[in-house]
């Protein structure tokens, strides 16, 4: 593609220099430029890409997307915002991808990995090739890639996109973040149907107030069915949670038909009779296109609003209900979401990603349901990350737990100990908490304490990193995987 071409994907866009310059590639990080590549100079939140245009020339751009003209002898394209631009861009350059598959996008506070994966379970069982984005990895063609984030960039996720529709990939489930809405990630990205799981509190270091991260995810609805594609003429559809207040708010933007799930309020697609076990969760669902009995092998309430979602999904793909229920049973979990660790010990050890306030209350009351012995909490907080919901989560932690132990999870470049103080301030909110808990910065100490308190019977569960194999302190990676250090901890001990 010509560099004029690109130009005239943006409207309002300025072009200096020579209107035919050959572009062979686009890259937004001046250490990867190759010649001919297009260099978008993306005024990020912690450098400015334009620092890095002199060193993108060096190594062989061929033209520059800016936000403002650059004393550079290259021909360069200027917009208002660079972030919009390299969404429209890449989708220009990699020809669309997303409107050659179904694309199935799920969005929410919590639960956006396990509904991806129920669905990738379904339609992969139906023999329709398909591919995953999300916070575990991207998987599609039998290969598997690791993640660096919920939902990629957009020069990233094009690329993904357009390897898979090539691969023949038929169908994409993926995870999008409100940070990925924000900074329009995924613009220009063809989705047929828009799923909402729930909107609880997380995040608010970056969208600084609920409505603001509400709004956020309304863009997924309010944008949906506004591309253009060979889809067009194809009906979209916005997936909401009846049980969640927010959905009304995304129901009234979208031009797309709007389909519900829920429990407790009136849906198009409803369960009851729900009952939890250790093992599983059953639940009776009623939908427009018949009804079933389903035994999820996954426990906890929130699993069923999972199932619910992916099971709206589905019926929209003319999947049939007891083909649904199949695949649904057949799912044994997903990695570090309400995995038990089993050593063949006498009390459980479940690893679960519950690194927000409302994931805990819903981890913590499905253990609560099936705990026959005590239930101990090993759980963190983030470092740079929201700090409201440190309290929050310290606070439902002494709810539920006999015990909690406090620790560390990713502090980043924050003191752990403070991390730890501003949990403590809410568990000390509640009265009978004082001598049921321990801060332990360590997070494989904490871990062996619980461990080492647990009698039979008891459920000791580590929160907060689920399928992460890695501890950030500091500016330092450290391996670290909760299931390893507890099947370590537990071989150690003696019985
Ligand atoms: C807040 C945020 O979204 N930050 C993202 C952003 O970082 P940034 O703007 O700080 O980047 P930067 O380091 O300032 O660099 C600016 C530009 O200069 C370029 N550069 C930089 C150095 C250099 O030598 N040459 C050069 O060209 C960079 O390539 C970049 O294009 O752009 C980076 C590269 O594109 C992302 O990796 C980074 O994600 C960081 C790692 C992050 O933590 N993101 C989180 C908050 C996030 O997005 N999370 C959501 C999940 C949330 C959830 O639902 O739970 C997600 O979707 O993953
Ligand atoms: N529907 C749900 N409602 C509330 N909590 C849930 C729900 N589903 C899962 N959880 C809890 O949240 C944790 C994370 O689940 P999951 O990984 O599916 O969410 P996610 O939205 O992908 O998270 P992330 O934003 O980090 O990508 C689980 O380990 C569980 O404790
Ligand atoms: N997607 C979330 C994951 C949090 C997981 C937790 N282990 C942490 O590091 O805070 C975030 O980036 O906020
Ligand atoms: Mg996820």
């Amino acid at each position: 593609m010509k560099v004029n071409e690109f130009a005239s994907c943006l409207a309002a866009s300025r072009l200096y220099g020579d209107k035919e310059t050959e572009i062979t590639g686009l890259q937004a990080d001046s250490r990867r430029v190759k010649p001919g590549d297009l260099f978008i100079c993306l005024p990020g939140f912690t450098v400015d890409g334009h620092d890095f245009a002199p060193q993108a020339a060096a190594n062989g751009a061929s033209a520059l997307v800016c936000e403002r003209k650059l004393d550079l002898d290259l021909p360069q394209i200027v917009v208002d915002d660079c972030r919009f631009a390299m969404a429209v861009l890449s989708n220009a350059f990699f020809g669309s991808p997303s409107s050659r598959m179904r694309m199935i996008g799920v969005t929410g506070t919590n639960g956006k990995t396990t509904t991806t994966y129920l669905i990738e379970r379904i339609m992969q069982d139906q023999n329709i090739k398909t591919g995953l984005i999300g916070t575990i990895q991207l998987r599609y063609d039998g290969q598997t890639f690791p993640a660096s984030g919920t939902t990629q960039e957009s020069l990233e996720l094009q690329r993904t996109l357009s390897d898979m529709a090539q691969k023949g990939v038929q169908c994409c489930v993926m995870e999008v973040s409100s940070h990925a809405l924000q900074q329009g990630r995924v613009k220009g990205t063809d989705y047929r149907t828009a799923i909402f799981t729930n909107l609880t509190q997380d995040h608010l270091d970056y969208h600084h107030t609920m409505e603001e991260y509400r709004a956020a995810k309304g863009l997924f609805f309010s944008r949906l069915g506004n591309v253009i594609s060979p889809w067009k003429e194809e009906r979209k559809y916005a997936v909401l949670n009846a049980d969640d207040e927010a959905s009304a708010y995304f129901a009234a933007q979208t031009a797309a038909e709007v389909i519900t799930y829920g429990i407790d309020s009136p849906a198009n697609v409803r369960a009851s009779q729900i009952s939890i076990t250790s093992k599983g969760t059953f639940f009776h669902v009623d939908t427009f296109k018949g009804e079933a009995d389903i035994s999820l092998r996954m426990v906890g309430k929130f699993n069923v609003y999972n199932a619910l979602a992916a099971i709206t999904a589905a019926l929209l793909e003319d999947v049939p209900l007891l083909e649904i229920k199949a695949s649904l049973e057949s799912v044994a979990g997903v990695s570090g979401r309400v995995e038990s660790v089993d050593e063949g010990q006498d009390f459980a050890v479940i690893v679960d990603y519950a690194h927000t306030p409302d994931g805990l209350e819903n981890v913590l009351r499905a253990v609560c349901e099936f705990a026959a012995g005590r239930v101990l909490t090993v759980f963190g907080c983030g470092g740079d990350r929201d700090t409201t919901k440190r309290p929050l989560m310290g606070k439902i932690a002494a709810k539920y737990s006999d015990h909690v132990f406090v620790t560390s999870d990713n502090p980043r470049t924050e003191d752990p100990q403070l991390i730890l103080r501003d949990i403590e301030a809410g568990l000390q909110e509640d009265e009978v908490a004082q001598d049921r808990y321990d801060m332990i910065v360590d997070r494989r100490e904490a871990i062996r304490k619980a461990i080492e308190m647990a009698s039979p019977s008891d459920v000791v569960l580590i929160a907060g990193k689920g399928h992460e194999t890695y501890q950030l302190i500091g500016g330092v990676v450290h391996d670290f995987d909760d299931r390893v250090v507890a099947k370590e901890v537990i071989r150690g001990r003696s019985y």
